[in-house]
């Protein structure tokens, strides 16, 4: 039987390797590592650990390299191909190339472990940054605030980023010139750190000290060439996807007291700088002088990350964590555009069984969330894995945060009018198993992770020869019917029948098990779609009501404003049609020659101001003429009655006597 792991071909994304864990529970072995010839085992075998004899399907997977229990973090670091990651994205010959790192396994079976380190020991994360800093040593360039570098570094950042120094920020963080208790290059402050600052209370006391991190396994021995004509720079930012959003790991709210602050999701998508590839917007960026500056920003990172324990692991991972080492770098001396790669090491969170996990409430939230996102993970990786015997099945990666984040920019981007030269990314998984831990969720893992894959049944034994190889018995030919030995063959082929028909029905049964596995992740990732595409809707719909308002008060304002206008223009034409009335009557009265025309409207006005002031004293007069008539009854009446007796038609009388008195 031979099952070689696959050679990776053009379209197989990742590198798989198996990291097994040493137990501490005594319970029983279901994994098995293969005898091997060549120089590393790269098989393994699990068998379900039951005593029901009707399951004894064996499976058999394939992996780049399989390390066993003993295997040490350097032997992990040499044997993984990471040393090859680094050397790519520092890029000695040419364009760097972008590397990824991640580890894959059940709760508890040392992910962490591998990526990070214990109190004893450097993780793959601290070596490989230790690596980058050692390499390209006086090729780096300053990174306090004001070098030169710092303000080209930020204008040529594609992602929105807000890029600080190292020494900045962490002055800002912890305060008392922390940067100057390690080899640093200047301790220049910079002026908008105030987000970062902590409550004096709690400063000094999450300080993490560089001096009292592990300083083992040393990788003074690796040694990987750099481009002797480019200067360097590197820059750490750090995320974490949490219940499928991304939150910046950079934020300071490790060292502020009140940290139950909203925290802002951030978006992956492209930016303006970056049309062709997808990053995540608005990081914090930390550019880094030193390792030792580096470490402190991990380790900074490391304390805002979501920690919560449960039943299966003390401290486990609730959440994916990024951690992204870029490494810019330009011509030394024409100091050119910047170029970047990007290691990323991703520690993702353990798949487990909500059950065993004895989770609750909002971390059962939490392990649903993980659950959801490693199957759509799974999915994805099995795809890539069909894919390489040439099928050309398209990989569902837009399900989930966490795989959009890993596959999204594996693949050439759909705006080819911005497409530019990116080496395609280099990737490695660590799956991580503990072989005397949990078998069905173990299994779950290495179906979909691994390079290759067989199922075989154990042949049982014929009982009839097991039976007879106890006896005696012989069987004779003696009459030419059927003897007792051509019964016994019939029986045997019979048994042996039967024999294969159950392994072929537990082969059956086994793959029935997976397909129906396979049938309810699809369907659960059905059900997700719709409650995504409901959301959407309602988010659409609001979308379009919003739109629909503004369209409405901008025709309304459009409207009045054309209303307007039309009164206006009514009202000019109304003025222009009275001018010509005007005009016209001047020019027939003039023509009829009995009313004075006159030219000026104001001429006219005076003449009219001085009629009406004539007018009211010729009134005013009459007025007191009255009154004094009224003023003398006596005299009043004498006048009427003599009025009446001289003249019988009294009233051209009082008119004449009102003219006379003029
Ligand atoms: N190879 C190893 N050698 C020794 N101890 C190990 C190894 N791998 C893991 N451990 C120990 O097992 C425990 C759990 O490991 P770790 O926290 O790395 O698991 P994990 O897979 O990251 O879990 P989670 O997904 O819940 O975060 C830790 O105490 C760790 O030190």
């Amino acid at each position: 039987m031979t099952m070689d792991p696959p050679p990776r071909s053009s379209s197989s994304l990742f590198d798989v390797y198996l990291r097994l864990r040493p137990s501490n529970v005594p319970n029983v072995r279901f994994l098995t590592v293969e005898e091997t010839e060549a120089a590393h085992p790269t098989h393994i075998t699990i068998k379900p650990p039951t005593s029901d004899n009707r399951k004894r399907a064996v499976e058999r997977f394939a992996f780049t390299r399989v390390f066993e229990e003993d295997a040490r973090q350097l032997e992990l670091l040499k044997g993984t191909g990471v040393v090859p990651l680094i050397e790519g994205v520092l890029g000695a010959r040419g364009v760097g190339r972008d590397g990824f790192l991640a580890t894959l396994g059940v709760t508890g079976s040392g992910k962490s472990h591998t990526i990070l380190g214990t109190k004893s020991q450097r993780g793959l994360t601290q070596m490989a940054m230790d690596i980058l800093f050692q390499s390209t040593g006086t090729q780096l360039v300053q990174s306090f605030y004001g070098a030169p570098a710092f303000s080209s570094l930020a204008a040529a950042d594609a992602s929105e980023a807000h890029m600080f120094t190292a020494t900045a920020f962490l002055d800002s963080m912890y305060g008392d010139n922390q940067s100057e208790r390690f080899p640093s290059r200047a301790q220049t402050p910079m002026p908008d750190c105030s987000s970062f600052i902590a409550n004096g209370a709690t400063r000094s006391k999450n300080i993490p000290r560089p001096s009292t991190l592990p300083q083992n396994p040393s990788v003074h021995d690796i040694d990987i060439p750099c481009d002797p004509d480019a200067e360097y720079a590197i820059v750490i930012s750090m995320y974490e996807v949490y219940n499928d959003r991304i939150y910046d790991l950079l934020t300071g709210n490790a060292t502020k007291k009140n940290t139950n602050t909203k925290r802002r999701a951030l978006l992956f998508k492209s930016t303006e700088a970056s049309p062709d590839r997808k990053v995540v917007a608005g990081l914090t960026k930390i550019i880094c002088g030193s390792f030792e500056e580096a470490l402190m920003i991990l380790e900074t990172g490391l304390m805002e990350r979501k920690i919560a324990g449960t039943g299966s692991n003390a401290v486990s991972s609730r959440s994916h964590g990024f951690f992204c080492l870029e490494v810019k770098k330009r011509d030394w001396e024409r100091k050119g555009p910047w170029s970047s790669s990007t290691l990323t090491i991703v520690d993702l969170a353990g798949s487990e069984r909500a059950r065993s996990a004895k989770t609750a409430g909002a971390t059962l939230a939490e392990a649903g969330k993980i659950n959801e996102s490693l199957m759509y993970l799974g999915q994805c990786m099995q795809m890539q894995s069909d894919n390489q015997d040439g099928s050309k099945n398209i990989v569902p990666f837009r399900q989930c945060k966490l795989t959009e984040l890993l596959f999204s920019n594996s693949y050439p981007s759909s705006n080819a009018r911005h497409h530019t030269h990116h080496n395609p990314q280099k990737s490695i998984m660590i799956v991580t198993a503990d072989p005397q831990g949990d078998y069905n969720a173990t299994s779950q893992i290495l179906r979909y992770s691994a390079l290759a894959r067989e199922v075989t049944v154990p042949r049982i034994p014929s009982v009839t020869s097991t039976i007879l190889a106890g006896t005696a018995f012989r069987p004779t030919s003696a009459s030419g019917r059927t003897t007792p030995s051509a019964i016994l063959e019939e029986l045997d082929a019979a048994n042996a029948e039967i024999a294969r028909l159950s392994s072929e029905i537990e082969v059956f049964a086994l793959r029935l098990t997976e397909e129906t596995a396979r049938r309810k992740a699809a369907e659960q990732s059905w059900a997700h779609a719709e409650e995504h595409m409901v959301d959407l809707e309602a988010e659409i719909r609001d979308e379009c009501f919003a739109d629909m308002e503004a369209a409405v008060v901008q025709e309304r304002r459009r409207w009045q404003s054309a209303w307007d206008e039309e009164a206006d223009n009514n009202q000019a034409h109304l003025d222009s049609k009275i001018d010509v009335v005007i005009k016209a009557t001047k020019a027939q009265m003039r023509e009829q020659g009995n009313v004075q025309a006159y030219e000026g409207s104001e001429e006219r006005v005076d003449e009219l101001e001085r009629e009406n002031e004539m007018l009211k004293a010729r009134l005013e007069a009459l007025e007191r003429v009255d009154q004094a008539r009224s003023a003398s009854p006596i005299k009043k009446m004498r006048v009427l009655k003599a009025k009446k007796w001289t003249n019988p038609d009294p009233e051209a009388s009082v008119l004449r006597s009102g003219l006379d008195s003029d």
